[in-house]
């Protein structure tokens, strides 16, 4: 089984507008509404693909029962702790003529000392039962800074693999813990690097220098350009398939869900990666955050275009 962690939750609106009209008054096209929060994304791609999942973290307030109401529907698996506060709302508007995604995401709860306690032992649980553990997105308030640092220990101190997609102080505190993989995109390889731009050469070292830390996969995130796959011998560059992307928010997401899917079905390294790639394809054609259609996803996966890169960890 696969146990997917949102410490963040949130429910996730979705506006389409023509055209955003700033300090003008917008009226929308569409809406839609998801569970949410990266965690949550990676438990409903697993659930598509036909995997055992369980959803955790925290969710509070009226948008929690949302969340779960909604996962509950479509059947997702989900254990979550309840808190005192709100969930949050994040919001994407998807502007169809300039073809750009703005997001709005609100901060989140506050997380007492006591519910950190139960998730430490939520976690400490899970991982005795789940091969694969994703730790994914921000950390609330109240979260220690180095909380998926203390969350990796448990789950390595029970033999389950963690895979981290955070930014920021989170994923430079759990990196230093060496989670089995990681998935940064690149603006937050960037943020980690301390740069502004990124050459391919210097995404190469910071993927090697991942793996010289311990990390066992290293999955750089490249938008419609594709990926970097990081094993501890080879690496992988990943060109990823022409789409019609409708709405490209949690493609990272659906992609850590086809590694974790990968993994855990034990696919040798080319394969996980060409999954993952085309998880990540397959969400940008989806209207909704976080989902695919197997049927695009099947297509996808003979789309990919997965070639090895030799020599460069030499
Ligand atoms: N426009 C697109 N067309 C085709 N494939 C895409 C597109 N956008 C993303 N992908 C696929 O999804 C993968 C993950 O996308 P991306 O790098 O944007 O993740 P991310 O920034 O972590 O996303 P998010 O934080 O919204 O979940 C890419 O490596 C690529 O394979
Ligand atoms: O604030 P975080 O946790 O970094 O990101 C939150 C979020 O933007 O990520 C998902 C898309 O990846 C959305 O479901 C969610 O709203």
């Amino acid at each position: 089984m696969i146990t997917t962690l949102t410490l963040n939750a949130a429910l996730d609106k979705t506006y389409y507008l023509q055209t955003l009209s700033i300090g003008q008054t917008n009226r929308l096209r569409d809406v839609h509404i998801e569970p949410g929060g990266k965690g949550i994304n990676v438990a409903k791609v697993l659930h598509s693909l036909g995997l055992e999942v369980t959803a955790g973290g925290f969710i509070g307030g009226n948008n929690g029962k949302v969340i779960s109401a909604l996962l509950q529907d479509r059947g997702v698996g989900h254990e979550f702790i309840g808190i005192q506060g709100e969930s949050r709302t994040c919001l994407t508007i998807i502007d169809n003529e300039r073809e750009e995604e703005t997001e709005i995401l609100e901060s989140g709860p506050n997380i007492s000392s006591e519910d950190w306690e139960k998730i430490c032992h939520f976690t400490d649980a899970a991982a005795k039962k789940s091969t694969i553990m994703t730790l994914s997105g921000s950390l609330p308030q109240g979260v220690p800074a180095d909380g998926y640092g203390q969350l990796i220990d448990i789950i390595k101190q029970n033999g389950s693999k963690a895979i981290l997609d955070s930014s920021g102080a989170a994923l430079r505190y759990g990196l230093e813990k060496a989670p089995f993989a990681v998935k940064p995109n690149e603006r937050e390889l960037k943020q980690w690097l301390n740069k502004e731009t990124l050459s391919l050469s210097e995404a190469l070292e910071a993927g090697k220098m991942f793996i010289q830390k311990g990390i066992q996969y290293v999955c750089l995130s490249l938008g419609k350009e594709g990926a970097l796959f990081f094993t501890r011998d080879e690496v992988f560059h990943v060109k990823a398939p022409v789409v019609n992307a409708v709405n490209t928010i949690g493609c990272g997401d659906a992609m850590v869900a086809g590694l974790a899917a990968g993994f855990y079905q034990n696919l040798p390294a080319r394969d996980v990666i060409l999954l993952a790639a085309a998880c990540g394809s397959a969400n940008a054609m989806m209207p909704q955050a976080g989902q695919v259609a197997l049927t695009d996803l099947e297509e996808l996966r003979k789309q990919v275009v997965v070639k090895k890169i030799d020599n460069i960890l030499s």
